[in-house]
């Protein structure tokens, strides 16, 4: 790679001026006049973060900008802050303890502070957000139901049009899947994740490389229909990793960073001849952006060579030479911005949205439906063979404690590992609905948990006398209804402590590792083996306590006995130390189900905060 001379002064002496290789904005987009144009301009953005006490600076005083009508690419090597930058542009990154935010971001002149920017702005992540088991179709429709108002007929017409543009219609009524369940492909996939953003209309497109991960033929096409957004009047901006030549040629614009600086910022089609007369030609049928990032390379940052800082500073000097060269701020209206209102979706209709979504997601889910309703069937079929007429002499006390406390202990895992392997994925979903303002903590989760009851219901129905009448539990109707009660409660319970466990767990393998280690120690405290006094405090914060309990006292209360008069007395309640009565058992169970629930709302509203202030 040549190394000569690169002085910015020679940029001038080679004829280049600033219109030569800083892009000129030309409107040549028709744009819809119904919707407001928007630039987006950022001065003297300064990230720095401090890990240990350690300040690392990521990005050094970047300034930019992006128009209305235009495909913005930044580029860079790994580690050059362009996701940085992207989130501080997208006002998703601010000062906190760790991390230092300085700049001014705007739109159309105003500080996206003073706006609520979310409403322009659509942020298109790298890792898809989408719940799994819908379908395309009504991932974009519960999208629009939540935040366009208009009717069902009009919501219908949007998501078709989206559909028809995005070119998902062929595969609509496909499901979305995961890395478990496999469902649309990964162009597919961020195809819909766009369209689940584009569908309230949004004039920017912010996206991290949306690009990754897909062969270059969906890349292209992808890239295409960000092309033709940018063209109706949208302002596109995306972090791209190695386009192809193709893809490269389509960009309108590009920013080249390096080590938190901007070696680049102009026209893509013209950016081959600035560097060449700076001295770094790209070889013939070479791609552009392949050269630019090899120019860049850099082994260790913390060590550069003696090539490398070469590079670097001759880039640098001949983009701060013309840095005076930035896009002018046009004039698009701020009165427009002013006047553009995203419409607000009522709350009893969001309500309603949401439980329908986590309802088809949960029952099409086969963890808490299929798998856990196979589960009780075969489980219950076991147990029944095993122990079945477990009888009503002293004798069989034994068994019925042990049936009853494998009872609680499955009945309260089905639950918690249920919530807690689908709570980190749907989590995601409600962060960034959340962040974007669609909707509060309290209606996600009330929703959530309205939608999942069903299942947990019929669960217990299934189970319930499949269990008791095979066993040979005592046989009234009561105690037959508060049996099927007692499963139904435990269950819940169940989810209560998962979902403390899941809203913790980013993901689903770090929940799957830290539901034993809460559930474990409770299960010490069931009530069973009560042979220690230490720390007897923890039984009132064991479900698995108050599920053995509820089931024991309804069993053995007014138990008909056949017990040898002569034997020792058939009391075992007072055995277990169990002195509640039914009815106090079963409100324990519902008071740790309410006191769980409530533990983990406040956990996710602590977490949602950091999203929320975005
Ligand atoms: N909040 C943070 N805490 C610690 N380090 C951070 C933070 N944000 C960014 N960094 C560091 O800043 C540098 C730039 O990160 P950024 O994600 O912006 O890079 P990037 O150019 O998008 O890289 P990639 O292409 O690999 O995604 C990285 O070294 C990253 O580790």
């Amino acid at each position: 790679m040549s190394t000569e001379l690169k002085n910015p002064s020679l940029l001038a002496k080679n004829g280049l001026d600033d219109s030569t290789y800083y892009e000129e904005i030309t409107q040549t987009q028709i744009f819809d006049s119904a919707t407001p144009e928007i630039q987006l301009a950022w001065e003297d953005i300064r990230y720095q973060v401090t890990i240990k006490k350690k300040s690392q600076e990521i990005l050094k005083g970047v300034s930019g900008s992006a128009n209305p009508g235009e495909f913005l690419a930044i580029m860079g090597l790994s580690g050059a802050g362009k996701t940085s930058l992207l989130n501080i542009v997208a006002g998703r990154i601010k000062s906190c303890s760790s991390t230092k935010v300085s700049g001014t971001v705007k739109a159309n002149g105003i500080d996206i502070n003073q706006l609520n920017f979310q409403k322009y702005c659509a942020y298109v992540t790298q890792e898809d957000i989408l719940l799994p088991f819908l379908t395309v179709r009504e991932a974009l429709t519960f999208s629009a139901g939540l935040r366009c108002a208009g009717s069902s007929k009009e919501i219908k017409d949007k998501v078709d049009g989206i559909l028809h543009e995005l070119r998902l219609t062929g595969i609509a009524d496909n499901m979305i899947g995961d890395a478990m369940f496999k469902g649309i492909s990964g162009g597919e996939k961020k195809r819909t994740s766009i369209g689940v953003e584009l569908i309230s209309e949004p004039q920017i497109i912010i996206l991290d490389e949306p690009t990754s991960g897909l062969d270059s033929f969906t890349a292209d096409i992808l890239v295409d229909l960000l092309i033709q957004q940018a063209k109706k009047g949208r302002t596109v901006i995306a972090t791209i990793h190695q386009p192809s030549t193709s893809i490269f040629k389509k960009f309108n614009k590009l920013i080249l960073l390096s080590e938190g600086l901007t070696m680049y910022q102009g026209s893509a089609a013209k950016s081959r001849k600035y560097f060449s007369q700076l001295g770094y030609k790209t070889p013939r049928l070479v791609n552009p952006a392949e050269y630019y990032i090899k120019l860049l390379h850099i082994t260790n940052r913390y060590e550069l060579t003696k090539e490398e800082s070469e590079i670097l500073e001759n880039l640098k000097m001949a983009y701060e030479g013309h840095a005076d060269k930035k896009d002018k701020i046009r004039d698009l209206g701020t009165a427009q911005l002013n006047l553009y209102m995203a419409s607000d979706v009522g709350s009893i209709k969001k309500i309603l949205i949401l439980t329908k979504r986590s309802f088809i997601n949960n029952v099409r889910n086969p963890g808490p439906s299929q798998i856990t309703i196979g589960f009780y069937i075969v489980t219950s079929i076991l147990l029944d063979l095993l122990f079945h007429d477990l009888g009503n002499d002293y004798e069989a006390i034994h068994t019925i404690n042990g049936v009853m406390y494998f009872l609680a202990i499955m009945c309260i895992q089905i639950g918690n590992t249920g919530s807690a392997m689908t709570f980190p994925v749907e989590r995601t979903t409600f962060f960034k609905e959340y962040g974007q303002g669609l909707y509060g903590a309290l209606t996600y989760y009330i929703t959530k948990m309205i939608a999942e009851l069903p299942l947990q219901v019929v669960a217990a129905l299934v189970a319930s006398p499949l269990l008791y009448f095979p066993l040979g539990l005592d046989l009234t109707a009561e105690k037959f209804l508060t049996f099927v009660f007692i499963i139904f409660l435990s269950q819940w319970m169940g989810h209560g402590l998962g979902y403390i466990v899941g809203a913790l767990c980013s993901s689903i393998l770090i929940a799957n590792a830290a539901v034993p280690m809460v559930s474990s120690p409770l299960i010490a405290y069931e009530g069973l083996m009560d042979n220690t006094e230490a720390f007897k405090w923890v039984q009132y914060f064991s479900p698995f306590r108050w599920s053995f309990q509820a089931l024991c006292v309804n069993q053995y209360t007014d138990m008909d006995w056949d017990c040898d008069p002569r034997g020792p007395k058939c009391d075992p309640l007072n055995d277990l130390g169990f002195s509640d009565s039914i009815g106090m058992s079963l409100l324990w169970c519902i008071l740790f189900s309410v006191g769980a629930r409530s533990i983990a709302f406040i956990e996710l509203k602590v977490l949602g905060l950091k999203f929320k202030n975005l």
